[in-house]
């Protein structure tokens, strides 16, 4: 991210360490990491050295009625910084916080309340606060950095690599796809200018397909389609799914309101019914692009991972290799199950879900990946599973 880095020029008898605060403001939590750098050579970029790690659930966004607890949750997080940061470079060590969909999903006003209390306590923190210290990053801007990240993790973004790699991100509150396309049709037959970015690098300049659906993250899009998502009543409302038990019931949290939500006792439930429920949701909103209908090579992360972990398809470390139509099959086999027993974690409706951590965290996916919602293909495709952060210690996601 712009600005992550400050100004390479240093005195000479300063140290070769410096620190960078970065807060990721999720839909479902608050992250916050604080690197350690390595200044290179006077030609060459920082060295990442470590890179420490913590989270609180949940995100800021469930604090719109009360922005003080979002500026609280911030001020607990800044703990981990004091900690691991000397206290003399805390004056030079920027801070930064980029809020994504939780935030999208609120009004501009409720935002803007809540990021102002992060400024608050930026502003009285001793760290460096830049100006642009504090905001919303857009869709489109998380879509290409999180392709960046990919394929320089994954070596595809050096001189001698040919091709890149896609990659699919679904977080809480919205999804995003982007991809390098092969086709020029691709670039051309686009809904709307805005699926287009152009992005340097080092010398080249690539233009990207991307997009991030907001409403169709993991929790928001369950939301829609239990048909809770917007809806009022939530004090005496219970959203029924056929994707749950008949006979499940619970409460479930996101974006700072709670759903009661359960099973249709006296309907059906299973794979078939809940799949129609499901498409009602993105039926008409995801675009397919057509060249995906090749063999393609994407890494999906976030939800991607963390259900296929709980989903028994990949290993929570290694990651691992899938084909899209491997989630259909497991999908099939679990709701089928479910109708008879209690829900599997693949199909969880609590807000605390099962993390599972990895240091590698990725998973391939091989094979088609149209995102056939209308060839009975619910899973926009790809490469599956990358957290965030590739090469760095385990960490919990969770306190
Ligand atoms: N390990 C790890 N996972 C992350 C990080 N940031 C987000 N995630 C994953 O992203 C998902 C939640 O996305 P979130 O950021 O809350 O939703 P968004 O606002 O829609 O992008 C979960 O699967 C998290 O495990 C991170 O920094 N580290």
């Amino acid at each position: 991210m712009g600005g992550l880095l400050p100004s390479l020029s240093r005195p000479a008898n300063h140290s070769r360490i410096f620190y960078s605060v970065m807060f990721d403001a999720g839909s479902t939590g608050t992250r916050i990491h604080v690197y350690t750098f390595i200044h290179g050579g006077s030609e060459e970029l920082p060295v990442l050295d470590n890179e420490m790690f913590h989270s609180i659930k949940p995100g800021l966004s469930a604090y719109a009625d009360s922005p003080e607890m979002a500026g609280h949750t911030v001020r607990m997080l800044l703990k981990v910084a004091k900690k691991t940061v000397p206290r003399l470079e805390w004056k030079r060590t920027p801070l930064f916080l980029r809020a994504t969909a939780g935030l999208r999903l609120l009004s501009a006003e409720r935002a803007r309340l809540l990021l102002e209390q992060v400024q608050h306590v930026f502003d009285e923190s001793p760290f460096l606060v830049p100006d642009d210290s504090v905001s919303i990053m857009n869709g489109t801007n998380e879509g290409i950095l999180a392709w960046i990240s990919v394929n320089y993790l994954t070596g595809h973004l050096n001189a001698h690599s040919e091709r890149t790699v896609g990659i699919l991100d679904l977080g809480g509150g919205s999804t995003q796809i982007t991809f390098l396309p092969k086709l020029r049709k691709t670039i051309e037959s686009v809904p709307v200018a805005d699926y287009v970015a152009k992005y340097d690098i080092s010398n080249s300049t690539f233009e990207l397909y991307t997009y991030s659906y907001l409403g169709n993250g993991l929790m928001a899009a369950r939301l829609a389609t239990l048909g809770a998502l917007g809806a009022e009543g939530l004090e005496w409302r219970v959203f029924k799914s056929s994707c749950l038990p008949k006979k499940f019931r619970d409460e479930w949290s996101f974006g700072g309101l709670t759903y009661r939500v359960s099973g249709d006792p006296d309907g059906l439930a299973g794979y078939k019914l809940c799949y129609q429920e499901v498409l009602k949701v993105v039926k008409g909103i995801i675009h397919q692009p057509h060249e995906l209908q090749d063999s393609n090579v994407f890494y999906a992360f976030s939800y991607y991972f963390d259900r296929a972990v709980d989903a028994g398809l990949i290993d929570g470390v290694q990651g691992g290799t899938l084909e899209v139509r491997d989630f259909k099959k497991r999908a099939k086999e679990v709701c089928n199950k479910m109708t008879k027993h209690p829900p599997h974690p693949f199909f969880p409706v609590h807000g605390h879900d099962l993390h599972h951590l990895s240091a590698q965290g990725w998973i391939r996916l091989q094979g088609e990946h149209r995102a056939a919602v209308d060839q009975e293909s619910e899973q926009r495709g790809g490469q599956l599973g990358f957290r965030r952060h590739v090469g760095s210690p385990p960490r919990p996601e969770d306190l």
